[in-house]
């Protein structure tokens, strides 16, 4: 068997870690590239030895057989939609773009004309099978608390007054639904995203943001009620060494769902 071809988006964290593993992963292992923006200040930490590509003319040209998000809502606008034209399978963590209901149309139109699939990978969060599970009951109520320390919430503490080292007491930064928490926080609502489209979308899913210097680490609670029982999780993620705004199980998360992707046997 020949190695899998593997196209990751964006060279951050979270893709630096899958990078990492799918390198040391045994036969057939993984032939890797990265697409990157021009002019990109990621492209020095990319290892020598993977091509960095430019466009998605590269991107077809590389062939691969898995391309995987981790850049942020701006790559899953300016490069998933050919990559998904090309017919090709776009795993993709920055879900939160899709809150924007036009890209949405726009992706599944160029999955369907192309013959590319959309993978929603389940990040930092789990649970979604659950969520997917009751997301049809007449009486479902689901609700999502996100709460971060300081250091996930620097730039968004200084905008309100606070200095983020000093704070004594939690803030709530925003109350409201999934769609407007995806749109307003594009690096920490992804999960807001992922458990929407699991469920019953974007305006019924509540959504509660909060910064807490108690925090034990980025921390994810699901609460979900219906007529066939309750659900609830609570997850305490450790952030990532290199962006303490993203859990350091994401790039885990991800390389679960390439395993999926090529694996004989599916959970679903
Ligand atoms: N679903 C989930 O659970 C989670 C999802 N995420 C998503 O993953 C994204 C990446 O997280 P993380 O790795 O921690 O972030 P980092 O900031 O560490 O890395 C982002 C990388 O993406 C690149 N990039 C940014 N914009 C583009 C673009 N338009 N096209 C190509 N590359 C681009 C950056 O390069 P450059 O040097 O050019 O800026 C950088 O290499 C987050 O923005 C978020 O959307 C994050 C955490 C959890
Ligand atoms: O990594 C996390 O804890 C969650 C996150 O940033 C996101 O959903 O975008």
């Amino acid at each position: 068997m020949s190695a899998r071809r593997v196209v990751l988006i964006g060279y951050g964290a979270i893709a630096g870690d899958i990078a990492e593993a799918l390198r040391v992963a045994r036969e057939p292992g993984y032939a890797l590239a990265v697409l990157l923006r021009p002019g990109s200040s990621s492209a020095g930490r990319v290892p020598k030895d993977m091509p960095i590509l430019d466009g998605s003319d590269a991107v077809a040209a590389f062939a691969p057989d898995l391309v995987i998000e981790a850049a942020g809502h701006g790559a899953v606008r300016e490069s998933v939609p050919a990559c998904l034209a090309l017919g090709l399978p776009v795993l993709i963590s920055s879900i939160g773009a899709l809150h924007d209901d036009a890209l949405y149309a726009d992706l599944v139109a160029a999955a369907r004309r192309g013959g590319g699939r959309l993978l929603l990978a389940s990040g930092a969060l789990g649970g979604l099978d659950y969520v997917r599970a009751v997301c049809h009951a007449k009486q479902l109520e689901l609700r999502y608390e996100s709460r971060k320390p300081p250091a996930a919430w620097a730039a968004e503490l200084r905008a309100l007054g606070h200095d983020p080292a000093a704070l004594a007491v939690p803030v709530t930064l925003f109350s409201g639904t999934a769609r407007e928490a995806a749109a307003r926080y594009p690096q920490n609502l992804n999960v807001a995203a992922a458990l929407a489209l699991a469920g019953p979308g974007f305006e019924a899913t509540g959504v509660d943001v909060v910064c807490d210097p108690a925090a034990s680490g980025n921390t994810h609670v699901v609460r979900a009620s219906s007529e066939f029982g309750t659900m609830s999780l609570e997850i305490a993620n450790q952030p990532s060494p290199t962006n303490p705004k993203s859990s350091w199980i994401v790039a885990q998360a991800l390389l679960a769902a390439v395993d999926q992707h090529f694996c004989p046997v599916v959970m679903m």
